[in-house]
């Protein structure tokens, strides 16, 4: 259009100047040139003129639409904020913290109920002519639908998008119906998919913009883990027995190291909530076949930002499903089962009192007393809202159960049983409250035009412009959303998830995930990847490559001391310590066996202390002269393919050994495995033919100081440790860690030799399949562990006597087959061909 109008014009002074140029050859046609332009002079100001008056008109459309916008989002912002206050009104008109029953149906009519209900009110007949009332804010009865409960709970959830902290949780029985309450069924789902929902509707239809985050936690005996991270991926370092409580300067509750997902939709809430359960701690008790074992936790964190009417920038809401409450008594749990109710129990008992000084308006609020009101003490009374729905069944066998719940719930609403209202005031608060409802219903449906001419302003403006209006709110909550770092646990965790479905021993391990990923020679990552739990504790790590071998070519790499290898423990178990079956499919530990390939000896005797020192010295021996270069990548992808077919298992208890050993120069700042794959670029396969002369130095190494020296220096274990170790069932064998559980480094040394040989033993490997405890020794010597690992191996199977001169005889052999050439140790032996090939 601008060309249109202003190139004739452009041209015309040329033109004429041209023409007037040519004034002696004056001729007819000149003059029709001249008419000819003075034509074309006028229409092109025509089209100069509509298309600027075109142009204005749409520049003032938009001009218009964007006062428009503006006044409706201030418009909008009011009704928010009016709204915001009715609600709060009507809430604090019902209770800041309410109590609701479920009643749960009867599994069979024809069994007796002594209890019975209407809307507001729970009877109990005790004896024929003895009742008891407790009265609630509400009553849902058995026929109750999950539609019911949540008409219930909705306000609450707009009252978290006002920007309220909330708080809502499910209390019972073992088995009376909390998680069908908080969780559901597919088919009828419960308070948390419905309020989840609700939050993202409230989000759409809002002019604001949300950050919403997803987490999830249980308490379990008064420990608090994080459910979105399963144990097995944690950082196998020393893993903090409970996740920290903190204050921050504005007197928030936050978690510390809890793993927080930005969540955009229902369904990425929904994956992760999948997951967290699967980490959950259930197990069979005589009420429950899966009863919870803990208090199950999910917090929703909104952050929105330049929303004025919004109570506050960032809040929460936690969704809890409580651990059952039961008699331990009546249950006749034993071991863990009685220890995992005792400690419900008691938080139970916590929360009762912190909610009854709220209610009392006490000057102290007891938050200390557990673990749970220490998370909750921000979202609890208060400016929160706090809805606790009592769950009882109507059995008779579960009557003193319900009483106990019933009696725990008229405490929470103590002040309202204190202060009870007349007649006259409750249908006065009633009328205010339908008042206040109505009043609301009228301003969510002004609120709900004005978003919809906001909506359709919007398009238009797009429309016109090429861009949607973007207030300066918009771009704040953007700036939010780029400060908000995703976790990288969460790509760890879908990558998991394909592998969650095995049982544990068969899951991967952090190591093997991260050879998978092809990142195990990625010390330092860079992105936000790098700043993850686990490498933030890289100092305890080992970073070593694990070579798996045949039993020929790893004793024949022991005993040429040709390539640098160590070797570490760190333990890593299901987590099946439990007398019964508490199914916790959280892996606590790891145990893998590492060959590590370091290159200086010196070093590593550096930083080993006392015997470790010595046993790193011996084992310094087979690192000496691995300055070589190894084809890591090809050692990776050899691995990859090899270590499937093995499984390692640990007899009773893993031998101790210095994690300085295998960390080699890592621990100590020194030489890293990014040194050392700095390095692979180097010349690979050389051909190290093995001297005499190192054989008969690592004899006089090993011979210097027996086993049982070398295992006496080695730190004793506390005794709860040698009890967890007990606890061991097997461990898999992943064939690259990076970490070492600190841990899992005890050896008891038993009074009783026998025991302290089985106890000492190291580890055991097999193929596919543990062996029998009978075989395990014999394997051990036979399978792969070179002579200065294996002792007690040979001592169940040949005695200690023999050990020394075992050691000695294939000491011997070995010189002697090298020597004639029958044994290759270089890399042209077929361990070495596997990776160079
Ligand atoms: N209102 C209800 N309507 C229909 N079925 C119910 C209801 N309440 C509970 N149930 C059923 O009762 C069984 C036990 O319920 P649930 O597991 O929710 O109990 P719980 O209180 O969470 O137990 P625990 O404390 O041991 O975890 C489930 O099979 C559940 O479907």
């Amino acid at each position: 259009m601008e060309r249109r109008r202003s190139k004739p014009v452009q041209n015309l002074p040329e033109t004429i100047h041209s023409l007037i140029g040519l004034k002696s050859h004056l001729t007819s046609s000149w003059v029709k040139s001249v008419s000819n332009i003075a034509k074309n002079v006028s229409s092109s100001s025509e089209i100069s003129s509509t298309s600027k008056d075109e142009d204005d008109s749409a520049f003032i459309r938009v001009q218009s639409i964007r006062d428009q916008l503006s006044t409706l989002t201030v418009q909008v912002n009011d009704q928010n904020k009016r709204r915001r206050q009715i609600l709060n009104e009507f809430l604090d008109l019902k209770g800041n913290i309410r109590v609701f029953c479920r009643v749960k149906p009867l599994d069979s009519k024809n069994l007796r109920a002594p209890v019975a209900s209407d809307t507001r009110n729970v009877f109990i007949k005790l004896t024929e002519s003895k009742r008891k009332t407790y009265n609630f804010d509400r009553v849902f009865q058995p026929d109750s639908s999950q539609d019911d409960v949540f008409l219930e709970i909705e306000p609450v959830i707009k009252s978290v998008i006002d920007g309220y902290n909330a708080c809502i949780f499910a209390y019972g029985q073992t088995g009376t119906g909390k998680t069908f309450t908080m969780e559901g069924l597919p088919e009828s789902p419960g308070i948390v998919p419905r309020a989840i929902k609700g939050l993202f509707k409230q989000v759409e239809e809002s002019n604001h913009k949300f950050v919403i985050k997803f987490s999830m936690l249980e308490i379990y005996m008064g420990n608090l883990r994080d459910l979105l991270v399963s144990q097995g991926t944690k950082p196998i370092g020393p893993i903090p027995p409970s996740l920290l409580i903190h204050t921050d300067a504005k007197g928030e509750i936050d978690i510390d190291n809890l793993v927080t997902h930005k969540v955009n939709d229902f369904d990425e809430v929904f994956k992760l909530y999948k997951l967290g359960c699967r980490n959950r701690a259930t197990a069979f008790t005589n009420s429950n076949s899966a009863s919870s074992r803990s208090h199950c936790m999910i917090r929703v964190s909104i952050t929105c930002a330049g929303a004025t009417e919004r109570r506050r920038e960032r809040n929460k809401i936690w969704l809890v499903d409580l651990g059952g409450s039961e008699r331990v008594l009546k249950t006749k749990a034993t071991g863990r089962r009685f220890d995992e109710g005792k400690a419900i129990n008691l938080s139970l008992s916590a929360l009762g009192d912190v909610i009854n000084s709220l209610q009392r308006k006490n000057a102290h609020i007891p938050y200390r007393n557990s673990k749970l009101t220490q998370v909750l003490k921000d979202s609890l009374g208060k400016d929160s809202k706090t809805l606790m729905l009592v769950h009882i069944g109507r059995k008779e066998d579960d009557l003193c159960e319900s009483i106990c719940s019933l009696d725990f719930a008229t405490r929470a609403k103590n002040v309202h049983l204190g202060q009870e209202e007349s007649k006259e005031e409750q249908e006065k608060k009633e009328a205010v409250m339908m008042n206040l409802q109505k009043t609301m219903e009228t301003i969510e449906k002004d609120r709900e035009t004005t978003l919809k001419e906001i909506r359709y302003l919007n398009e238009t403006l797009e429309k016109l412009s090429g861009k949607p209006h973007v207030t300066e709110e918009a771009e704040e909550v953007d700036l939010i959303r780029e400060e908000i770092q995703v976790t990288p646990k969460l790509r760890r965790n879908k990558s998991r998830r394909a592998s969650d479905v095995f049982c544990s021993f068969m899951r991967p391990t952090a190591s093997s995930n991260r050879r998978l990923s092809g990142a195990d020679f990625s010390p330092i990552s860079s992105g936000p990847g790098s700043k993850s739990r686990r490498n933030s504790m890289a100092h305890v790590r080992s970073e070593s490559v694990c070579l798996p071998m045949t039993k020929n070519v790893y004793d024949s790499l022991c005993d040429s001391s040709e390539r640098s290898v160590s070797k570490s423990t760190c333990a890593m178990s299901q987590n099946r310590t439990d007398d019964a079956a508490t199914v916790y499919s959280q892996d606590i530990s790891e145990c893998d066996i590492k060959l590590v390939v370091s290159e200086h000896k010196t070093e590593v005797q550096q930083t080993g202390q006392g015997s470790a020192r010595k046993a790193c010295s011996k084992i310094g021996i087979f690192e000496k002269n691995v300055n070589q270069k190894t084809e890591f990548s090809r050692i990776n992808s050899w691995l990859r393919s090899q270590s499937e077919n093995r499984i390692c298992v640990l007899d009773k208890k893993p031998r101790r050994l210095n994690k300085d050993i295998s960390l080699g120069r890592s621990s100590n700042g020194n030489k890293t495995l990014g040194d050392i794959e700095e390095s692979k670029t180097e010349e690979a396969g050389i051909k190290h033919p093995l001297m005499l002369k190192d054989l008969s130095e690592m004899e006089y190494m090993c011979s210097a100081e027996t086993e049982d020296q070398i295992l006496s220096k080695y730190p004793n274990p506390s005794e709860e440790d040698n009890a967890s170790l007990h606890h061991l069932p097997s461990f898999r064998y992943d064939g690259l860690s990076q970490h070492i559980d600190d841990a899992w480094f005890g050896v008891a040394r038993s009074a009783n030799r026998e025991e302290q040989d089985s106890h000492a033993s190291g580890l055991l490997l097999e193929l596919k399949q543990p062996l029998p405890n009978s075989q395990r020794g014999l394997a051990f010597v036979e399978e792969v562990v070179p002579p200065l690992l294996r002792p007690q191996g040979i001592f169940v199977e040949r005695g200690r006597g023999a050990h020394t001169f075992m050691q000695k005889l294939e000491a011997l052999c070995y010189r002697t087959l090298v020597g004639v050439g029958l044994i290759d140790v270089s890399y042209g032996s077929d361990f070495f061909n596997g990776l160079t090939q």
